[in-house]
């Protein structure tokens, strides 16, 4: 397995709070991995740690062998849980605000992905549904060229029928050669997207594996697995 992305003993303290204890794993390329946890379980911390956003108190994160920092950047395309976009644009502007950000946006799949997903360059984003947002945030982060793409939350708040859009776009326009890490609560639509999943609770990775085995060995569906692992919380 060619190691991508490696995470080794992350920690992170916000004041006497541990949002991560200790957090190890790696991901190789072709990979679109789950990281599954309930909400302030550390998802989030932990996939700004991998963003460059914020630093962690221990431990350390590689993208392709290069530490995190001004140079992994160009590797790491990130789609937090807000919006990257500004009320008064269209969506063309929005393009055009991201390919001038980053040099490796690739235009020309940002408008397949529009079309893909009935967007409209002349759209206004402030006039766009949760769902239809939700789709263009989708679109900026899938169409730069990069090695780990980070999704916190794509799905976060939009019915079922935007779901099924942004997980079929999800799919179709995730790119063999990269990693995927993909951050949710919402594990019932999502589950059939992933090779692997992640568990992450009160800070802690609890299980990592793939799907398939886990299905197997543990005898139930990743949501019937999720929701009794936090059935407490
Ligand atoms: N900037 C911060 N200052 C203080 N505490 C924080 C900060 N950011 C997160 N936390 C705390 O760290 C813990 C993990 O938060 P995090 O946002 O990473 O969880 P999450 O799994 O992404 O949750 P959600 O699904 O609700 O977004 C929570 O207890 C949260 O309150």
């Amino acid at each position: 397995m060619d190691t991508v992305l490696q995470v080794h003993e992350v920690s992170k303290n916000y004041g006497a709070k541990k949002a991560l204890r200790g957090v190890s794993f790696q991901l190789a390329a072709g990979k679109i991995t789950g990281l599954l946890g309930s909400n302030g379980s550390g998802k989030s911390t932990l996939l700004k740690i991998i963003a460059g956003l914020t630093y962690p108190s221990s431990g350390e994160v590689t993208v392709q062998g290069t530490r995190i920092g001004p140079a992994s950047k160009a590797l790491i395309s990130y789609m937090p849980d807000r919006p990257l976009t500004e009320p008064w644009m269209n969506i063309g502007d929005a393009l055009t605000y991201y390919a001038d950000f980053y040099a490796d946006f690739d235009r020309e799949k940002a408008e397949r992905m529009l079309d893909f997903m009935k967007l409209k360059t002349k759209d206004r984003v402030k006039h766009l549904s949760k769902g239809m947002n939700e789709r263009l945030q989708l679109t900026l982060v899938l169409s730069r060229r990069a090695s780990v793409y980070l999704l916190d939350e794509p799905i976060g708040g939009v019915d079922p029928v935007a779901r099924t859009a942004i997980l079929n776009a999800l799919v179709e326009f995730y790119e063999e050669d990269s990693t995927l890490l993909v951050s949710t609560h919402l594990v019932t639509d999502i589950e059939r997207i992933f090779d692997d999943v992640m568990f992450i609770k009160d800070g802690e990775l609890i299980m990592h594996g793939e799907v398939e085995e886990i299905r197997l060995q543990q005898g139930k569906s990743i949501d019937e697995l999720f929701r009794e692992v936090y059935a407490e919380c």
